[in-house]
C-alpha cells in the first residue's frame, strides 16, 4: 500500500503520472527568477501565525528534479506550494493537466508535516498512492475499500513520531470519521500536519448537494477540528460562481488565489451532429474516425450509461478496434485490469462512463470522444482535458443528438438535488447551444463559460471545427435545422427545433441503473445506491392510474409526453400544448 518514507533519496522517475518529464511543457528552461504568468491574488495579509517559508523556489525545484526527474515548476505551482508552507489557505484554479497534484505533493516533501489529500474517487486515490510509492514517497490511503487491519496500520503510521507517512489520501467520507479526525488533530497539535488539500474541489458544489453530503460537511467537521492547518482547494473546472461557493463551503480563510486560466489551446474542439443522415449512421462515422484520423492512437470514448459502454466496446472490438469498457458497476479487479490494459497500450480505446474521467493522466491521449452528451460544460471540459497532456495536439469530438439531449435533461432533473435543478438546467442549455453553434469559435465559447476570453493561437493553428471549416459547419447546422422543421411538419412533433426536443426513442431501462451521474465511487455506497434507486425510479406521473407499475411501452410513451410537457413549459411559449399534455397525463 505504501512505501517506507524516503523523501531524501532520489527515486527513479516512474513512467506514469508525475514522473516522466514532459517533453513539451517542461522543455523550456526554468523561469525560476521571473514571476510565473499565473495570477496570484493574495487577500488581506495572512492572519495565521506561521512565519514566512524559508524554503525557496530553488529548493523546491531541486526536490522536484531529484524525486520526479522534472526540471522546473510550472506556472502556479510555486505560488501554491509557498502558500501551504507559510500556513496560508489557497484556492488553486489551474487548467486540466497543469500539474495541480504537485501543488500538494511538494509541501509534503519540503516540510516535516503530513499532507492529507481529500479526493473523490477511490480509483484515483489508489493510482496516486501507487505512483508515489513507486517514487519512494511514503503515501497511503484510508478508505472503505481497505480492510480494518490495513486502515489501522495506516493510523499507526500517522501516530508514529515522526509520522511514517508523507501523504495520506482519503475520500471525503473517510475524512470526517471521528477516529481519523482525532489522529489528525493530534498531528496538528504536534505541528506535524502540513496541509489539507481538497482535490477536484468543484465536487463540493456538484456532488455535495446530490448524494455526497460529506463534501458539504468538510467545511464544518474537518475545518473545525483542524483550525490551524492550511487548506488548499484545487480544481480545473470552476466557474466564478463555483469558486465563490466552494470558498465559502470549505470556509477558506483569506485564501491566496492562484489562477491560470482554462485554455487548452492544444485541444481541437468539434461537434458531430448524430442526427444528420449519413451512410451507416453516426456509428459508421465514429468507426471511420477510429480507423482513419485516429488509427493507432490512444483515446477515450465517454458514453452515458454502463450498458452503453459495454455495447460500444464490444461493437468496436468486433470491428477490429481494440477497446475495453470501464464503469463503476464493474468489480474493482475488472476496473483495475481495464485501466491497466489501457495505460499499458494493450487496448487503445477506453469506452467509459464518467467514472473514468477525473484525474486520469495518460500523456499520449490523442482523442476524447463524447458519444453522448456530458452533463455540463464543466464535465465536458474536465473529460476533454484527459487529452493532450503531453502538450501535443489532440482532438475532442462531441457527438450531439436531440435524443441524447433529452436523455441528459431527464437524468439531470432526476439525479440533481431539488435546489440545483434550475441552475443545472440553465447550464445544460448553454451546452446544447454550444453543440448547435453554426458560427463563431467553440474554444472561445468554452472559455467564455469560465469567464475568460480567448488568446490568439500560434499562426496557422486552428482550435475548432467552426474556425477550420466554417462553411461545412454552417451547412451541417442548416441541414439539421431543415430536417427538424420537416419532421415537425410531417410528424406534428410538439417541440421547437433546436434548444428543446423530446427524447423520443430512448426509454428507461431498469437494468441500466448505472446512470453516468451516479458513477462516482462514493465511499458511502449506501448513499449512492439510494441515489441510483431514486434516479431510476419511474416517476409517479408516468404510472397509469390503477396500475402498480406501468408496462415499458406505457412508461416510454408517457416519458415522451412528460418530456414534451417539460420542454413546452421551459420554452413557456406553448401554453395550449402544455394544457393538452397535462390533460393527457391526467387522463
Ligand atoms: N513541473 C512540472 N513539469 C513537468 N511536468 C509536470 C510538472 N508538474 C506536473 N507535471 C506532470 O503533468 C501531468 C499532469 O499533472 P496532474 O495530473 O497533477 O495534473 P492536474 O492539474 O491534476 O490535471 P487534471 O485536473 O486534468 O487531473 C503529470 O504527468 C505530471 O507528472
Amino acid at each position: 500500500m505504501s512505501a517506507a518514507p524516503s523523501t531524501t533519496k532520489s527515486a527513479a522517475p516512474s513512467t506514469t503520472k508525475s514522473a516522466a518529464p514532459s517533453t513539451t511543457k517542461s522543455a523550456a528552461p526554468c523561469t525560476t527568477k521571473s514571476p510565473a504568468p499565473s495570477t496570484t491574488k493574495s487577500a488581506a495579509p495572512s492572519t495565521t501565525k506561521s512565519p514566512a517559508p524559508s524554503t525557496t523556489r530553488e529548493t523546491a525545484e531541486r526536490v522536484l528534479e531529484r524525486v520526479f526527474g522534472l526540471p522546473c515548476l510550472r506556472p502556479g505551482q510555486w505560488e501554491a506550494v509557498s502558500a501551504a508552507l507559510s500556513g496560508r489557505d489557497s484556492a488553486v484554479f489551474l487548467p486540466t493537466g497543469a500539474g495541480k497534484s504537485m501543488c500538494y505533493i511538494l509541501p509534503a516533501l519540503l516540510s516535516s508535516g503530513v499532507v492529507v489529500v481529500i479526493s473523490p474517487l477511490l480509483s484515483l486515490i489508489d493510482e496516486q498512492v501507487a505512483k508515489l510509492a513507486k517514487l519512494g514517497v511514503a503515501a497511503a490511503s484510508i478508505s472503505s475499500a481497505r480492510s480494518k487491519k490495513e486502515n489501522a496500520a495506516v493510523l499507526e503510521m500517522l501516530a508514529a513520531r515522526p509520522p511514517a507517512l508523507r501523504l495520506l489520501f482519503v475520500s471525503p467520507e473517510a475524512a470526517s470519521t471521528q477516529r481519523l479526525l482525532e489522529s489528525l488533530a493530534s498531528l496538528a497539535r504536534a505541528r506535524l500536519l502540513a496541509l489539507l488539500a481538497v482535490d477536484e474541489a468543484h465536487c463540493v458544489c456538484q456532488w455535495g448537494h446530490d448524494f455526497r453530503p460529506s463534501y458539504l460537511q468538510l467545511g464544518t467537521t474537518v475545518r473545525n477540528a483542524l483550525q490551524s492547518t492550511p487548506l488548499m482547494a484545487l480544481s480545473a473546472t470552476a466557474t466564478h460562481a463555483v469558486r465563490a461557493s466552494l470558498t465559502s463551503q470549505l470556509r477558506l480563510r483569506e485564501p491566496v488565489q492562484i489562477s491560470r486560466g482554462f485554455d487548452r489551446a492544444e485541444i481541437f474542439y468539434e461537434v458531430v451532429l448524430k442526427d444528420l443522415p449519413r451512410a451507416g449512421g453516426a456509428y459508421a462515422h465514429l468507426l471511420g474516425r477510429l480507423r482513419g484520423q485516429h488509427a493507432a492512437q490512444c483515446g477515450i470514448i465517454f458514453a452515458a450509461t454502463r450498458a452503453a459502454t459495454g455495447e460500444l466496446a464490444l461493437r468496436l472490438a468486433s470491428d477490429g478496434v481494440a477497446a475495453a469498457a470501464y464503469h463503476a458497476g464493474l468489480a474493482a479487479g475488472e476496473r483495475a485490469s481495464a485501466q491497466r490494459r489501457w495505460m499499458d497500450g494493450e487496448v487503445r480505446v477506453m469506452v467509459a462512463t464518467i467514472a473514468f474521467g477525473m484525474g486520469i493522466d495518460k500523456r499520449d491521449v490523442r482523442f476524447v470522444i463524447h458519444w453522448s452528451l456530458p452533463q455540463s460544460f464543466e464535465a465536458y471540459y474536465q473529460e476533454s482535458g484527459r487529452a493532450a497532456r503531453d502538450g501535443a495536439q489532440a482532438t475532442s469530438t462531441l457527438y450531439y443528438s436531440e435524443d441524447d439531449a433529452g436523455l441528459a435533461r431527464f437524468l439531470l432533473r432526476k439525479t440533481s438535488a431539488e435546489e440545483m435543478v434550475a441552475a443545472r438546467t440553465a447550464a445544460f442549455a448553454r451546452l446544447v447551444s454550444y453543440c448547435r453553434m453554426s458560427r463563431g469559435c467553440r474554444r472561445a465559447s468554452l472559455l467564455e463559460h469560465f469567464g475568460e476570453t480567448r488568446l490568439p493561437l500560434a499562426r496557422g493553428a486552428v482550435c475548432c471545427d467552426l474556425c477550420s471549416t466554417p462553411a461545412e459547419a454552417a451547412a451541417a447546422a442548416a441541414a439539421l435545422s431543415l430536417q427538424e422543421q420537416s419532421q415537425c411538419m410531417e410528424g406534428g412533433r410538439s417541440h421547437t427545433p433546436g434548444a428543446t426536443a423530446p427524447h423520443s426513442r430512448w426509454k428507461l431501462d431498469r437494468h441500466d441503473t448505472g446512470l453516468a451521474s451516479s458513477e462516482s465511487e462514493s465511499e458511502d455506497e449506501g448513499q449512492t445506491r439510494k441515489h441510483v434507486q431514486r434516479s431510476s425510479a419511474v416517476p409517479a406521473a408516468l404510472i397509469p392510474r390503477g396500475h402498480k407499475r406501468a408496462t415499458s411501452t406505457e412508461v416510454s410513451a408517457r416519458l415522451n409526453a412528460l418530456a414534451a410537457l417539460e420542454e413546452a413549459e421551459e420554452a413557456s411559449a406553448a401554453e395550449s400544448k402544455s394544457k393538452k399534455l397535462r390533460r393527457y397525463l391526467n387522463s
